[in-house]
């Protein structure tokens, strides 16, 4: 049984997520504020937007004054109607080629005060598990701060994404390059399975490598993708962690150091869970104490995802909290697994979680160690190597779509 554990207020809430003092509660902005705000911003895209354009407006000017065949005042003077002392000092009347041109020019201006503040992008998925991936090769610092990730992942408002992923520089020798990721809410995980085969592929399509083997860094240490001639990535995921403080989870081992079928209270329902590293924490169940858990598993086509998920991604046994697998097993090679995953919620495919679930499965005697893990996605093939202990994982990773972003 798990005890209440001091909350890790860090990774629940962290600081670059908090509301900095600046943003206290202040009185409520009134449409004046708001309209204020609007021609303040306006105000300073333009001025941006007028010192680019500048100098090729005024060469142009240039151009056309050297070109005039007689001055510019005998040629209004022409145009009038009336030589009036009223025609010759009225304003100048736009004609539609004039304001034509004016708002074609101010167009441009927009575009280019905004083109200023974008950032490339190719966007790839993993059995539907999808990634907005930023080239980030030629610094060691993230291009963006998680806010602005989170916003990009937006459905409605960004992009769209279960997470941005961050091709980084090596950290040293060992490494080819390494690997930063944000959820679609803005937290920052260890690793991603599926988003580390996006990676492997992002890397190789920009340096139009054949395939090979890379060596990535990454926050749960060297994970290795292998692009194979077929299109696939097979991936080196390295051993499961079992030490439950290394998980974390204050759940007690119950088989050689090892949480395997301990009983969770979740929401006043014992479920049978297991707790395993990928370098992220996973809590995998086949269903509740004398229910599903003493069968095959759970019936996963009338389960109830995002109403149960919560429960446990914020369950007090998993302080960090934690990706959960909801497995029901086909046969000894082959399970169905429908995963509730930290900071991104129900996702179509999950990698690291997929491996976790073979690996309970194991443990739990359900299944072989070469097995294929059936997501809503698609399947991953994963095997649990008996001879060194490391997982493989294989899958597709495919680019989506490239575009620039609007920060
Ligand atoms: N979808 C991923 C896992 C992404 C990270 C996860 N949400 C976490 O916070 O640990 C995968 O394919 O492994």
């Amino acid at each position: 049984m798990c005890t209440e554990p001091p909350r890790d207020e860090r990774r629940r809430d962290p600081p670059s997520r908090r509301a900095p003092p600046h943003f206290a509660p202040r009185a409520r902005p009134t449409t004046a504020h708001h309209a204020r705000a609007r021609r303040h911003r306006f105000a300073r895209l333009e001025v941006r937007a007028r010192v680019r354009l500048a100098r090729p407006v005024a060469a142009a000017r240039a151009r056309s004054v050297a070109r005039r065949p007689y001055p510019l005042a005998t040629r209004r003077r022409a145009r009038s109607t009336a030589d009036s002392p009223r025609a010759r000092f009225s304003p100048r009347r736009s004609t539609p080629r004039a304001s034509h041109a004016r708002a074609t020019r101010v167009g441009r201006a927009r575009v280019v005060a905004e083109a200023s503040r974008t950032i490339d992008f190719i966007k790839y998925q993993g059995l539907g598990n999808d990634f907005i991936l930023i080239d980030n090769r030629d610094s060691a610092t993230v291009k963006m701060s998680s806010e602005a990730a989170a916003k990009m992942c937006d459905r409605n408002f960004g992009i769209g994404g279960d997470g941005v992923i961050f091709a980084m520089p090596p950290n040293d020798a060992s490494e080819d390059y390494s690997m930063r990721m944000f959820n679609s809410d803005g937290s920052e995980p260890e690793m991603c399975g599926n988003g580390i085969r996006c990676l492997a592929r992002f890397v190789s399509d920009l340096d139009a490598m054949p395939p090979k083997k890379y060596k990535v860094g990454t926050l749960a240490g060297l994970i290795q993708p292998e692009m194979r001639a077929d299109g696939q990535v097979a991936v080196d995921m390295g051993m499961p962690i079992f030490e439950p403080s290394e998980v974390p989870t204050t759940l007690a081992a119950t088989q050689d150091g090892k949480v395997v079928r301990a009983e969770m209270d979740v929401d006043g329902e014992k479920w049978l869970v297991n707790a395993v590293s990928m370098g992220n924490p996973h809590c995998i169940t086949f269903g509740r104490a004398g229910g599903e858990a003493d069968g095959p598993g759970l019936k996963l086509d009338e389960f109830p995802l995002s109403v149960v998920g919560p429960k446990f991604e914020s369950h007090p046994c998993f302080p960090a909290r934690t990706n959960t697998e909801f497995t029901q097993v086909v046969n000894r090679n082959y399970v169905k697994m429908h995963v509730w995953e930290r900071g991104a919620g129900a996702t179509l495919a999950c990698g690291t979680g997929a491996c976790a679930t073979v690996v309970a499965g194991v443990l739990e005697g359900r299944v072989d160690r070469r097995c294929t893990v059936e997501l809503p996605g698609g399947p991953l093939e994963i095997e649990w190597r008996e001879s060194d202990g490391r997982i493989i994982m294989t899958g597709p990773a495919e680019p989506v779509f490239a575009g620039k972003y609007f920060l």
